[in-house]
């Protein structure tokens, strides 16, 4: 019987459902008020209608800035069309015999960013998931062609060859030795009894011995290496051949570890992650070829060793595993804190959009942490025999055309020979010249055409009509670095508006170029993300200075609080906090503050990363500037992190990041202390207060929640605060901003 019984099932989140549903109708019809309160004055003038447009200009740029952040709004309603609940039974998976094989990809490109400790640790964990070994493969790939990484990978293999019976047999759940080492979590009981404690204790003394000699390998690595890692050949050695340095009585089975550098030449663009993602897709073809590929940025570690069999359960039941494409789990960080005040948690994806999707046709693919189909990347070629055509699309490698004609299996064996000409082959498929005149990268494999390759890969997918899945058990199954300071967001996300905006104004724009076997509501999800940089930083730059320019030149953009039009404002406002704070409180469990920290960092984001990256993508369109992939930095600084911890901002970002900021905050403050001292003095004349509350009252909302800004201007005196030549600087483009504004808008 047990047979019958389902491998997965889905709930949807009912009662979430109707609130989303009954608030999106009643928010909409705030919306269209607003709209006929905008336009009434050109449309139905004399008509009875109250309203008349102070000054056309700046009345229609907070038109379009109300427009343009409905639209987004409207948009991203989509992602709370049907969020959804998943449950997972993978001890109703067939015996581990007939569980399909997993390659596991670690991707590490920056020594200096990503310490190699860390990727070692992540390596390591990848090792222990629960899964039969000989059907487990990790490929690392290292960009940087650091001798360093290939080193320390042959040190780690050699602790895994302890570490990985040791978890196997007394079922540690953290298989990642830092993690389980530095917590005093559940895996060190005395109920496992004294040979346990012996054994653990022989663990952990090797284990430091292990980041000793990691340590002393990064130390010594040669300084001139650096430079090669844009100009290195390839290198592929598999780990497991090496002579261990002792070897185990009880011998047991390890997954295959292999270390991958691709060639790297100058002359070449190495299509940054994606093109990585590639070489080990043809590298494990080669090799392993199993079926489904587990992807994992390298500070992404597995915390607990159950997601390949819980990713199973949909691609081992037949009736779902033909359309589903990736099932995804969330990012988590394990070092963002409750004050989390750069939202590097990123809450509302992992816990409200993508739960929102999946009850539609599933969620993005979200950089790591997914388990892919290798088919659903490189398509179903098995009775294909049209070589030649196989050859045009995939490159000239016969071995790696038979990988996609043949139901492949395996062909390595660790036997030194067959490898040693295995390598030599895989080398070729590593080269820089080998996707030449091919279709990797383009129609194949991950996709080249943004940096943000894992956005345009699942859009690629859905778009052919493949489907996903979103998986976010209760305990963590992966665990990363999150940034945690505000150069590191700052860097991060315009890379990611960047890449979004790209294919916005690009031909491959979801708008135009998506609805082939999407639904409309997984359509309008890619477009509004796609969309969300510009849509924001336009809108969001209009709010923060048309009505603070007008109220400083005493021109009223909103109706009279007396007027009844003054509720359409107030309920729209009012709407849009309540249900953000019902996501965060009721859905997720949050606290206030963690909605002042995201409400904040998106209005800083949105003038700063939001504008960049559309700048960014808009440049490397016209051809004046060239796409880049700035590795997200890994490494931890103490007095960063006390701050963070702390819940003070670390304003030692660069100032193009910090000076928009500054300047919206004293163009604010300017308005505002302009017009609060006309009310003291009674110079604005009769009903000015009346008619100049909604402005005063946004500039003073603006402010408060910006408090942090002020407060490292004036209040704060330490090194993260607000250095003073940024604040000058600022000075001066508020200064601009308000002569220049009040003299085109008023
Ligand atoms: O040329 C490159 C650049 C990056 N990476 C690796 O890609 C991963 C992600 O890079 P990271 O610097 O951590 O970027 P993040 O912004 O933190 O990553 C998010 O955004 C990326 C897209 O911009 C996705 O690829 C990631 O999976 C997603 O976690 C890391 O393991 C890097 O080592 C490479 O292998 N080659
Ligand atoms: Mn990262």
């Amino acid at each position: 019987m047990e047979k019958s019984l389902p491998l997965h099932l889905l709930h949807a989140k009912n009662f979430t459902i109707i609130i989303n549903r009954s608030h999106a109708i009643l928010h909409f019809i705030a919306i269209l008020f607003l709209l006929h309160y905008r336009l009434s004055p050109f449309f139905f003038q004399g008509a009875g209608t109250s309203t008349t447009v102070p000054a056309t200009l700046p009345w229609l740029l907070i038109f379009a800035s109300e427009l343009l952040l409905s639209l987004s709004w409207l948009m991203s309603r989509s992602f709370h069309w049907r969020p959804v609940n998943r449950t997972v039974f993978p001890e109703r998976l067939p015996p581990d015999g007939e569980l399909p094989a997993i390659d596991v990809f670690v991707c590490t490109a920056d020594p200096n960013k990503e310490p190699t400790v860390e990727v070692m640790n992540t390596v390591i964990s990848a090792m222990t998931l629960d899964y039969p070994p000989e059907k487990l493969h990790v490929y690392v790939s290292d960009d940087a062609g650091s001798d360093a990484t290939l080193r320390c990978t042959k040190e780690a293999w050699n602790f895994a060859t302890c570490w990985v019976p040791f978890c196997r047999r007394y079922g540690i759940g953290t298989g990642c030795p830092d993690v389980y080492f530095s917590s005093s979590g559940d895996d060190h009981g005395e109920f496992k009894g004294s040979e346990f404690k012996a054994e653990r204790e022989k663990m952990e003394k090797k284990y430091e011995v292990l980041t000793q000699r990691l340590r002393t390998i990064v130390q010594d690595r040669d300084v001139a290496l650096s430079s090669n890692a844009r100009d290195h050949s390839s290198m592929i050695e598999v780990i497991n051949e090496y002579p261990r340095e002792e070897m185990q009585e009880d011998e047991v089975k390890m997954p295959l570890l292999v270390y991958v550098s691709r060639e790297k030449r100058p002359s070449h663009h190495h299509n940054f992650k994606a093109g990585a993602l590639n070489v080990l897709l043809r590298v494990s073809a080669t090799m392993s070829n199993s079926p489904y590929i587990l992807v994992l940025d390298c500070d992404m570690y597995c915390n607990d060793p159950a997601s390949a069999r819980q990713a199973m359960c949909y691609y081992c039941d037949p009736q779902t595993s033909p359309s589903i494409a990736f099932v995804q789990f969330p990012q988590t960080f394990w070092n963002v804190r409750e004050n989390d005040i750069y939202d590097g948690q990123l809450r509302s994806t992992f816990k409200i959009y993508w739960p929102g999707i999946d009850g539609v046709e599933g969620p993005f693919l979200s950089g790591t942490n997914y388990y892919i189909k290798r088919e659903a990347l490189m398509g179903n070629f098995r009775k294909q025999e049209d070589l030649r055509a196989l050859k045009r699309s995939f490159g000239p490698s016969n071995d790696f055309i038979k990988t996609l004609v043949e139901d492949h299996k395996p062909n390595f064996i660790n036997d030194g020979e067959s490898s040693r000409m295995l390598l030599e082959k895989a080398k070729v498929l590593a080269s820089c010249s080998y996707e030449n005149q091919t279709t990797w990268g383009s129609k194949v494999g991950f996709m080249y055409f943004c940096v943000l390759e894992d956005y345009f890969t699942g859009f690629t997918l859905h778009r052919k009509g493949w489907k996903s899945v979103y998986l976010d058990p209760k305990r963590p199954q992966f665990l990363g670095t999150g940034t945690t300071n505000f150069n590191d967001m700052s860097v991060q996300w315009t890379r990611w508006m960047s890449g979004l905006v790209s294919v916005a104004i690009s031909r491959c724009c979801p708008l135009i170029y998506g609805p082939v076997k999407m639904s409309l509501v997984q359509l309008m999800c890619y477009s509004e993300l796609a969309f969300q940089p510009l849509l924001h930083c336009l809108s969001l730059w209009g709010f923060a200075l048309i009505p603070q320019l007008c109220l400083f030149n005493a021109i009223h953009l909103y109706p009279k609080v007396s007027d009844p039009n003054f509720n359409i404002f107030l309920i729209i406002f009012v709407s849009a906090i309540s249900k953000s704070l019902y996501e965060i409180v009721v859905v997720t469990g949050g606290e206030l503050r963690t909605w002042r920290n995201e409400w904040r960092i998106w209005m800083m984001k949105s003038v700063t990363c939001y504008t960049y990256g559309s700048l960014d993508a808009v440049l490397n369109k016209l051809g004046v500037t060239e796409a880049s992939f700035l590795p997200t930095n890994k490494v931890t600084d103490d007095e960063q992190v006390m701050l963070y911890e702390k819940g003070v901002f670390d304003f030692r970002a660069a100032p193009m990041f910090v000076a928009p900021m500054v300047t919206v905050i004293l163009v604010n403050i300017a308005a505002f202390v302009g017009a609060f001292v006309r009310v003291l003095v009674g110079d604005g004349g009769d009903g000015y207060l009346e008619k100049m509350a909604g402005q005063m009252f946004l500039s003073l909302y603006i402010l408060v929640s910006n408090y942090a800004v002020i407060e490292g201007m004036v209040l704060r005196k330490d090194k993260a605060s607000i250095p003073l030549s940024v604040t000058f600087l600022s000075a001066v483009f508020s200064v601009f901003f308000l002569l220049i504004g009040s003299y085109v808008l008023c």
